[in-house]
């Protein structure tokens, strides 16, 4: 059953504010994230669990409701919808709003195709995101915002979608970005690390003198899911002796607990993919 988003607009306009749940049964496949807790008031309004979504009630959602509902498939999850400012008003930046405004908007943007690229993978494309300047912004924002003072030197990209968010990442706050790459594509002397992923083996590689001893990294990459690919990141930079501050991904796949592989290797997401199943 298609749930009545006009109406939830409208009562969501006339209460003013976001303390507001439906229990809707049926959300579409482009929706299915929420605002992880660190950054959003809104969780903390809310007992988020893992069956929570948010949505953003904007004109641009209310635009792709036809295509919502082509790709609407049946899940148990509440649905909890954020109001989005209007154009302009939302940068606020570094206050709370503003930054769950962004996050919000971020959640959108990203599109979840199932059955890519194997039957029962909720694959989270984050090539609607690029689609997105603002989004896009955010996302990069967000992440400079927080390791701008942070003293790093060294941003290291996974790849392939690591090397879309890592390199104006970089750049903002002033240190070289590191390619991370899979098997055979770099052409220097390179170190390698074996990992297993969500659906199968691979292999990242580093040239050799790319990173000196004692620099400090953070690691960028789209997404976690098992975290293998984080690990064998890690391991990599380690084994030179650099340090690595953080790991940074836009999305998390909290059901498949690559955080507790991380061990106390700090990780920090944007918003987390509902329920991969
Ligand atoms: O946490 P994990 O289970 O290790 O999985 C996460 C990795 O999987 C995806 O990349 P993928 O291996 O699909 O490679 P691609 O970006 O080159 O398509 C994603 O971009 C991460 O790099
Ligand atoms: N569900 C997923 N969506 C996108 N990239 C992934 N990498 C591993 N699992 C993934």
């Amino acid at each position: 059953m298609l749930p009545d988003l006009t109406s939830i607009g409208f009562n969501f306009q006339a209460m003013g504010s976001i303390s507001i749940a439906h229990n809707i049964t049926t959300i579409g496949a482009q929706q299915q994230h929420k605002v992880t807790k660190p950054l959003a008031s809104a969780a903390a309004q809310f007992p988020v669990s893992r069956t929570t979504s948010f949505i953003t009630l904007s004109s641009s959602f209310a635009s792709s409701l036809s295509q919502f509902q082509t790709t609407c498939k049946e899940a148990k999850h509440q649905l909890y919808c954020l109001p989005t400012s209007e154009e302009g008003e939302e940068e606020k930046m570094g206050s709370k709003e503003g930054t769950d405004h962004r996050i919000a908007r971020i959640s959108s943007a990203i599109r979840v195709i199932p059955n890519f690229p194997k039957p029962g993978i909720l694959f989270q494309d984050i090539t609607t995101l690029l689609l997105d300047p603002k989004a896009f912004k955010d996302t990069i924002d967000l992440f400079v915002e927080r390791y701008k003072d942070k003293e790093i030197s060294v941003v290291a990209g996974i790849e392939a979608r690591g090397f879309i968010f890592g390199p104006p990442i970089a750049l903002a706050i002033g240190a070289k970005f590191v390619p991370m790459r899979k098997p055979k594509k770099l052409p220097g002397e390179v170190i390698s690390e074996e990992y297993s992923l969500e659906y199968g083996t691979d292999k990242i590689e580093m040239h050799v003198g790319a990173v000196e001893p004692g620099e400090r990294a953070l690691i960028i990459d789209d997404l976690i899911a098992t975290g293998g690919t984080l690990c064998a990141a890690i391991r990599l930079l380690e084994r030179v002796g650099v340090k690595v501050v953080e790991c940074a991904c836009v999305i998390e796949l909290p059901e498949l607990e690559g955080r507790k592989r991380l061990g106390d290797k700090p990780l920090f997401v944007l918003v987390e993919a509902a329920d991969q199943i």
